[in-house]
């Protein structure tokens, strides 16, 4: 059997009557990179901080690392690495002195804690700012290093929330290669996001709509879950094509992508090239593979979760 290093049963929590996470039901298995992908204000951060421990549900159940959570909440931290949303380190402390103060707060030995600072300097890239304020860094160093400072005391399990929201995609691609080597060494990891190619990085995901879970598997599994298809339509007035065909019960969404219109179609029309020939007026069209980003419209948004047949129309 998969072991797994979260897994939550109707995991909630209220804010007043807002539901910001809503009956969360998670089994994310050790030594993977899991995803968290929805809009601001989905409940991605909520769910991450009552899985540190930080924050109570009002509901459900919370094991991690093979323990309830509940009563365990120091000692499981100690097995945890969490890097929050906002740059959370010391602006006015030098790179090391930021390092060695987390290695103080985890009771690292000084010895060990001078060695393990010099391996994460030079893992991260980091030597050559030593010195410097991390006050004054570049968004991808100061991302860099509070991942050097999330997983100093190495982590089992390590929550990363939005990590790569404050840098550029080559940063991204190099943080993410990083992700990767920790994954290899056994690390479990949950990041969130709001990126789609982020997300179709991830060995499993979720995506949350309202604190919901919409959906949750592997992103191929999504795609292919996904029922609907997906065509792109080229030539004159696309803009016209799209209204005519978004009052289509079968289109579920029709976006321009550059010249092109990219149509999602409900799987039960069979078909989705002979179906949609009639109506696209002599343009051109073609089958194309799904994207994690089709998933998500699928899933989420009114047209996903239809409105009770009696409160969506005003007659
Ligand atoms: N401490 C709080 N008090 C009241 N409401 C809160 C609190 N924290 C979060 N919320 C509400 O809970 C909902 C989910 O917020 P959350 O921050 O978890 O979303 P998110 O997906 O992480 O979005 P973001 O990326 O913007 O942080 C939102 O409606 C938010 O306003």
């Amino acid at each position: 059997m998969t072991e797994l290093a979260v897994e939550t049963q109707g995991m909630t929590r209220l804010f007043g009557s807002n539901k910001a996470v809503d009956s969360l039901d998670l089994a994310i298995p050790k030594g993977s990179i899991y995803g968290f992908l929805g809009p601001n204000g989905c409940g991605k951060s909520t769910s991450i901080r009552m899985l540190t421990g930080l924050l109570t549900p009002s509901a459900g159940t919370i094991r991690v690392l093979g323990e309830a959570l509940a009563g365990n909440e120091e000692r499981l931290r100690r097995r945890i690495g969490y890097m929050t949303q906002k740059f959370s380190l010391y602006e006015n402390l030098r790179v090391t002195e930021n390092l060695n103060f987390v290695a103080q707060i985890h009771g690292v030995p000084r010895r060990q804690a001078r060695e393990r600072v010099a391996e994460l300097l030079t893992l991260y890239d980091l030597t050559g700012q030593h010195k410097q304020l991390a006050g004054s860094m570049s968004g991808g160093q100061k991302q860099r290093l509070a991942l050097a400072a999330a997983t100093l005391h190495q982590p089992e399990l390590l929550f990363l929330d939005e990590p790569t929201s404050a840098v550029d995609p080559e940063n991204r691609r190099e943080f993410w290669e990083r992700l990767f080597d920790l994954c290899a060494q056994g690390t479990t990891i949950l990041v969130s996001t709001h990126y789609m190619d982020e997300a179709e990085r991830c060995h499993g995901l979720a995506i949350l709509e309202r604190g919901i879970k919409r959906a949750d598997g592997s992103p191929k599994q999504l795609m292919a879950q996904m029922g609907a298809r997906v065509v792109e339509v080229g030539g004159d007035d696309l803009r016209t094509l799209k209204q005519r065909l978004t009052q289509q019960p079968a289109v579920l969404s029709a976006a321009q992508i550059g010249s092109r219109l990219r149509v999602l179609v409900r799987d039960d029309e069979g078909d989705p090239v002979q179906w949609l020939q009639p109506l696209i007026a002599g343009r051109t069209l073609e089958e194309v593979r799904p994207s994690l980003e089709d998933v998500f419209v699928t899933c989420t948004g009114a047209r996903a979760h239809p409105a009770p047949r009696e409160s969506s129309h005003v007659e």
